[in-house]
């Protein structure tokens, strides 16, 4: 295991006339929960689709788990766990039979111990005989969850994990993530929810415009949270990098 789980450098990424990425620099070091942090827009997901081998930037380059996820997009996708936002299971399996799906493709022998600890960690054993397309929003996103950590992935990109899930699951979730973390894996979170990534997380990168403006560890921001935090350093950017558009806002030809 290196001590840099995920490190990108100069990574940029045009749609059209859309710049979503604008020479982006992160580097999370092993053991981090890192809360990757953005308005809409700002290029989170563009992000997570590079780094797990969904995307190939327009230039720059991206290590993963020591692997580089443009060079090697297979083998990325094989190091990493991915939660992706707004995922959906596949609707013909029932639960179980999409987790011995994502079993054999991840190269796995038998999850039943696994998938018995997930059913039992966020209570959902009474589902695991269900079709997928009968669960509930909450149940889907259980289901997403557990598959995206069944391999035990040293690396794993979560991307609005709490979404739908009830005040008891989330707590067991999040509780989770932390334990996960701090056993030696990282996990990449992407969220709006900046309260939440102010609780959990060891570290946070915000990112507006495809660039990274600020990192820190929320733990030493003292009284100050970190929803002002992104506040400030996300009106600092767009008031001083788009005049026109401020003109236009403050309504001047
Ligand atoms: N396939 C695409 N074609 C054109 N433009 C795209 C495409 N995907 C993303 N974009 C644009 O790239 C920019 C970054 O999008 P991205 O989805 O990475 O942002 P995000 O930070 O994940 O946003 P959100 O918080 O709204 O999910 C946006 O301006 C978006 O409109």
């Amino acid at each position: 295991m290196t001590d840099r789980a995920i490190e990108t450098e100069g990574l940029t990424k045009q749609y059209g006339e859309v710049t979503a990425l604008d020479s982006l620099d992160i580097d999370v070091p092993t053991g981090e929960l890192y809360g990757f942090l953005g308005p809409n827009g700002a290029g989170k997901s563009t992000t997570i689709n590079i780094l797990t081998g969904q995307l190939t930037p327009d230039s720059g380059t991206a290590e993963v788990a020591g692997v580089d996820p443009v060079a090697e997009p297979v083998r990325a996708r094989e190091r990493v766990g991915i939660l992706p936002e707004n995922g959906k299971p596949p609707s013909f399996l029932t639960v179980r039979e999409y987790f011995d799906f994502v079993a054999e493709a991840r190269g796995l022998d038998s999850v039943d111990d696994r998938v018995d600890r997930w059913a039992d960690r966020l209570a959902f054993e009474s589902k695991l005989d269900t079709l997928c397309t009968d669960l509930s929003q909450g149940e889907r996103q259980k289901t997403l969850i557990t598959q995206a950590f069944l391999h035990e992935p040293e690396v794993v990109f979560i991307d609005e994990p709490l979404t739908n899930l009830d005040p008891i699951i989330q707590e067991r979730a999040k509780q989770f993530f932390t334990t996960y973390a701090e056993a030696g894996n990282t996990v990449f979170l992407s969220t709006h929810f900046i309260a939440t990534a102010q609780e959990m997380c060891t570290r946070v990168g915000i990112v507006n415009r495809g660039k990274l403006l600020e990192e820190l560890d929320p733990r030493d921001l003292g009284e100050e949270t970190l929803l002002d935090r992104f506040f400030a350093t996300v009106d600092t950017d767009t008031a001083a990098v788009d005049p026109a558009d401020s003109a236009a806002l403050a309504g001047e030809e």
